[in-house]
């Protein structure tokens, strides 16, 4: 007898196909199931109007959840970092698979890495985040560059750089990556310059919430992709990023990862690596556009085993930024 397809709803973007697409073979092999292919068109991919602007958190996202909550689709997959924080109660993240490089990277003209880059350097980017962290590096450092807002796919962005129209793009490694053109970055911004989206970097991989005997077993087998140390990292990002009701367009940057081993310890000794998988460092930014003012804090700990605990991990930090004054550095809050 051969099984029905299991249906994955998904955008038409070439990152959206190329990252369903790798997922799609990760289920078959852990599920032993053919699955289909299905194209969902979303309000992002036709507005032309910026994002900032057409505003609000998962433009990308809503059309896919309608999708599955009609049961068009088994099951979708979105870039973790265009998932609104909120999750309706009717679906569940069934997996977050291991994150890849989390990392913001630009594509220069002339091979020039970003501190290279001339005086009147004009870099295009349309996330506020990139745009603080990028201006308060060079003004820290005495850089003379220009952030200008674009939007559109990966192909148009490093276009304007190709036509000439800017001298650099910024983009996320993890999308350059999943659809082969790692090879046109010119420099990958170290993380201590600028902190990615919460999220930034992995997948979700969405499900109904398992109210039918079908959907409860598609939900366990899905749970073999997940990846716990990337779940407990996103979660608390993403919780920072709700605990400061900042939306996915908002000057927020927030990393959890390993933290660095402390002086005396090397890779390899058994101390050293009791350290490196007991422990979590969250980063988180907040700053204006300008890059003139900025709130950034971090904390390590215990790896939150516990999807509560992570939560609080995240709006822990959150509290703290706040105290600092984060919110007057949001400018429009979150819609
Ligand atoms: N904002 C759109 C978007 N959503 C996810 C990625 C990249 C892949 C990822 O972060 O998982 C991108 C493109 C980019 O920021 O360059």
């Amino acid at each position: 007898m051969t099984e029905k397809a299991l249906r994955l709803g998904t955008r038409r973007s070439k990152l959206a196909m190329a990252q369903s697409g790798q997922v799609a073979q990760a289920v078959r092999r852990v599920t032993g199931r053919p699955v289909e292919l299905i194209e969902i068109t979303t309000y992002g991919d036709t507005s032309r109007e910026h994002l900032a602007q057409i505003g609000g958190t998962g433009v990308f996202v809503t059309a896919l959840r309608d999708a599955l909550l009609r049961g068009e689709v088994d099951f979708a997959v979105h870039s973790l970092k265009d998932l609104p924080t909120t999750q309706p109660e009717e679906l569940v993240l069934a997996a977050v698979p291991v994150r890849e490089d989390p990392r913001d990277v630009i594509v220069a003209r002339d091979a020039l890495k970003f501190t290279d880059l001339p005086r009147g350097a004009r870099i295009g980017t349309g996330a506020p985040r990139r745009m603080a962290q990028l201006n308060a590096y060079a003004r820290a450092h005495g850089l003379d560059i220009e952030t200008v807002p674009i939007r559109g796919n990966v192909d148009t962005r490093i276009g304007y750089v190709h036509a000439g129209e800017l001298d650099a793009v910024v983009l996320a490694a993890a999308g350059l990556n999943r659809i082969g053109r790692i090879d046109e970055v010119t420099d990958f911004l170290s993380v201590d310059t600028v902190l990615p989206a919460p999220g930034q970097g992995a997948l979700a991989i969405e499900c109904r919430a398992g109210n039918t005997a079908h959907d409860a077993a598609l939900v366990a087998a899905l749970g073999e992709l997940d990846d716990p140390f990337t779940r407990a990292a996103v979660t608390a990002e993403r919780s920072l990023l709700a605990a400061l009701e900042a939306g996915c367009s908002a000057p927020v940057g927030a990393l959890a990862d390993l933290p660095p081993l402390s002086a005396p310890l090397e890779r390899g000794d058994p101390q050293a690596d009791g350290q490196i998988v007991n422990e979590m460092r969250l980063r988180a930014v907040v700053g204006t556009t300008d890059g003139t003012r900025m709130v950034q804090l971090s904390t390590t700990g215990p790896v939150p085993q516990t999807h509560d605990r992570a939560t609080a991990l995240g709006r822990e930090l959150a509290t703290e930024m706040l105290a600092q004054g984060a919110a007057g550095l949001m400018g429009e809050r979150a819609r």
